[in-house]
């Protein structure tokens, strides 16, 4: 054998020897990310446990109280649950005579003593649970004025209308108010009489006005500036699903004043995120209270999109008309042509439906808030610019015709149904084309591929209870009982089973090798059509046509997906963004003869019923439709979307 050969023979070797290498490294780093996994769940259910056996602590269910450097007892704790501090008289009258309700809801009166005793506080309650009285209560009962920083002008007008209408001064500062006005708002916040309990700015003004934060150094220093609440506090973080630049600005007001009590509010932010938010905003060991996040008249959904658009918009309707007679509702899209078009279909359909979207001039839009309010309208068919500040209690579904971009999104969109704590109805239906369209939107954004890939997961689970899935999103456990059957998963009956898709999945990869091999990007589209025989006549020489329906070609073309067998590859025009599929870090894994996949498929055609009435309004019961979901085509950036 001469030299070069013996070269040639050794490095074939080596390179077969680093392939396998880099084989067991993907093995050992599934199973590592396994372990993560359970062992977090471990260490989640332990806590639960324990909390569970502690008999000092008589609910378990609604609240947990977490200071991050220092850990309170839960006997202090309770201590602030009580009505012997010296503003408790004045605390309780308020709450009836001027906010006019009856009691608390759980963990309102814990944070406002705690924030009445000057702690520092994120509170971290579900949408609609009543966050604004933990701040506007101690508002009325201390003296000078409470500074509010929201993000949205139409949030502030709202709380001003309301706290108005029950006689609490209350200003505004932003962009839209007349230079007259805000000098008078600027001369308030000096003023020793204080002319309003509220200040509403938004982060924005505390970044950029210098007048504004030495009119607060004045007032910090004559003992007016009582508090600062931080509504959306999730949005200071990068790893919020909301993340605003200037929020990462207002460190500046726990620096400036330091002697101020903070108290941060959010619907959505996870232990991580919070974590973040504390050192962005300066504060030192803040107590994190957390009302759990469980929804229990909410049921949820996940319904197969049809893939023709019309059919899609008519499924949705007849939903409407047999469930949702006279009742009100949201139906979230995707686009602001999605909203035109729904609303207009639905209209055709006898529905009182009307579209919302950030394009409308804002008197269109306040009309349609307004009318809705009012019960003129039915349904509102918005994109995601209909969200904050929406508060009508006797909303009765939330339909998504497209998915949400993350859980968290979806977990705040459904939930401003059901909150007159009736039950309400929350349904999304999935489509696979519509997991594309969403990927070339959250594109650019930090983690948002990962984010949609949850929700997706969210939506293709056949076998655990929705609030369990959501559940995790925010460090929770809300096991199946929890549910007590208002889910479409424990609701119903066990139609489906556990296939080995091994050799699909075969298939697929080689379907994207002999594209490679062509040179060829594949979009899902093509992906599809291809493995169906259905495509250019060069992609159907070497791959036999599935024997899979589409509507499962697609279920396991996601699942590659969501566990990193495919992933996605994006091509950027100036005017487009292109999604196209790619093999992903485990799709050497199916080299290996022992390697295995498998995913829970139907047993039926998808007509199964769900067991269970909806939500106690006689509805559900409603057979699932066997649809086949569409392929792709390329994504346009200009799609409006309104997505924040
Ligand atoms: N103790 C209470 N009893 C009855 N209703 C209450 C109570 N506290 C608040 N509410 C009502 C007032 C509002 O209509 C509704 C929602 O309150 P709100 O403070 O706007 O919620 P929130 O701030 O937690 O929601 P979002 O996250 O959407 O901003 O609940």
């Amino acid at each position: 054998m001469d030299g070069s050969s013996e070269t040639n023979e050794m490095q074939a070797e080596l390179d077969s020897v680093e392939a396998e290498l880099e084989l067991v490294q993907l093995q050992i780093t599934e199973l590592l990310q396994k372990q993560a996994e359970l062992t977090s769940r471990k260490n989640v259910l332990l806590e639960r446990l324990g909390e569970a056996c502690d008999s000092a602590q008589p609910s378990s269910s609604a609240s947990s109280t977490e200071s991050c450097g220092h850990v309170m007892s839960k006997q202090e704790m309770q201590h602030y649950d009580g009505t012997d501090f010296p503003w408790s008289k004045e605390v309780v009258w308020n709450l009836k005579e001027l906010f006019k309700l009856s009691k608390f809801r759980p963990l309102q009166l814990r944070a406002i003593n705690m924030t009445l005793s000057g702690k520092d506080l994120f509170l971290v309650m579900p949408t609609g649970r009543g966050k604004s009285l933990c701040y506007q209560l101690p508002a009325v009962c201390s003296k000078g004025f409470t500074l509010v920083i929201t993000p949205l002008v139409s949030l502030m007008e709202d709380q001003i209308m309301y706290l108005q209408l029950i006689n609490v001064p209350a200003a505004m500062l932003n962009a839209s108010i007349s230079k007259n006005n805000a000098k008078a708002v600027m001369a308030g916040i000096t003023d020793p009489k204080s002319p309003f309990k509220l200040l509403y700015v938004t982060p924005e003004k505390i970044a950029k006005s210098k007048l504004l934060m030495s009119c607060l150094e004045k007032a910090y220093k004559a003992k007016l500036l009582s508090r600062i609440a931080v509504d959306e506090v999730h949005c200071c973080s990068q790893w919020g699903h909301d993340f605003r630049p200037d929020y990462k600005l207002l460190g500046i007001l726990k620096r400036q004043f330091p002697k101020v009590p903070l108290l941060g509010l959010t619907a959505t932010a996870t232990s991580s995120v919070l974590k973040d938010c504390e050192k962005i905003l300066c504060v030192q060991q803040p107590i994190t209270l957390s009302a759990s996040f469980n929804r229990t008249n909410l049921y949820y959904e996940v319904r197969i999109k049809d893939p023709d658009n019309e059919a899609s918009i008519c499924d949705i309707a007849s939903l409407i008309k047999s469930r949702y007679q006279d009742q009100s509702g949201i139906v979230y899209v995707f686009s602001q042509k999605d909203a035109e078009l729904v609303s207009s279909e639905l209209q055709k359909r006898d529905i009182l439906a009307y579209p919302y979207h950030a394009n409308m001039d804002p008197d269109s839009k306040s009309r349609v808030h307004r009318e809705w309010t009012a019960n003129k309208i039915k349904v509102v068919v918005a994109t995601v610019a209909f969200g904050m500040g929406i508060d009508k209690p006797d909303v009765r579904f939330v339909i998504h015709h497209t998915i949400s971009k993350s859980i968290e999104n979806y977990y705040q969109e459904s939930g401003r149904a059901g909150r007159d704590d009736a039950s309400a109805d929350c349904i999304v239906f999935f489509g696979f084309s519509d997991i594309f369209r969403i990927s070339t939107m959250v594109v650019m954004e930090n983690v948002g591929q990962q984010k949609l890939l949850q929700m997706v997961d969210y939506c293709q689970n056949l076998d655990r209870c929705r609030r369990s899935l959501m559940a995790v999103h925010f460090d929770e456990v809300w096991d199946d009982e929890g549910c007590n059957q208002m889910c479409d998963t424990c609701c119903r009956v066990k139609d489906y089973s556990t296939v080995d898709i091994t050799e699909h999945a075969k298939q697929v990869v080689q379907i994207m090798e002999l594209a490679a091999s062509m040179d060829e990007k594949l979009t899902p589209l093509k992906l599809v059509e291809a493995w169906m025989g259905k495509g250019p006549a060069k992609h159907r020489k070497t791959i036999k046509p599935t024997t899979l329906s589409r509507q499962q070609v697609e279920a396991v073309i996601v699942r590659m997906l969501l566990q990193g067998y495919l992933r996605e590859d994006f091509s950027f025009t100036p005017y487009t963004t292109y999604f196209y599929m790619k093999l992903g870090r485990k799709a050497p894994l199916l080299k290996i003869q022992s390697h295995t996949l498998s995913m829970k498929m139907r047993i039926t055609d998808g007509r199964s019923a769900v067991v269970r009435a909806a939500s106690g309004q006689g509805k559900a019961k409603q057979p699932k439709r066997s649809v086949q979901c569409a392929g792709d085509a390329p994504v346009s950036k200009k799609i409006k979307t309104d997505l924040p």
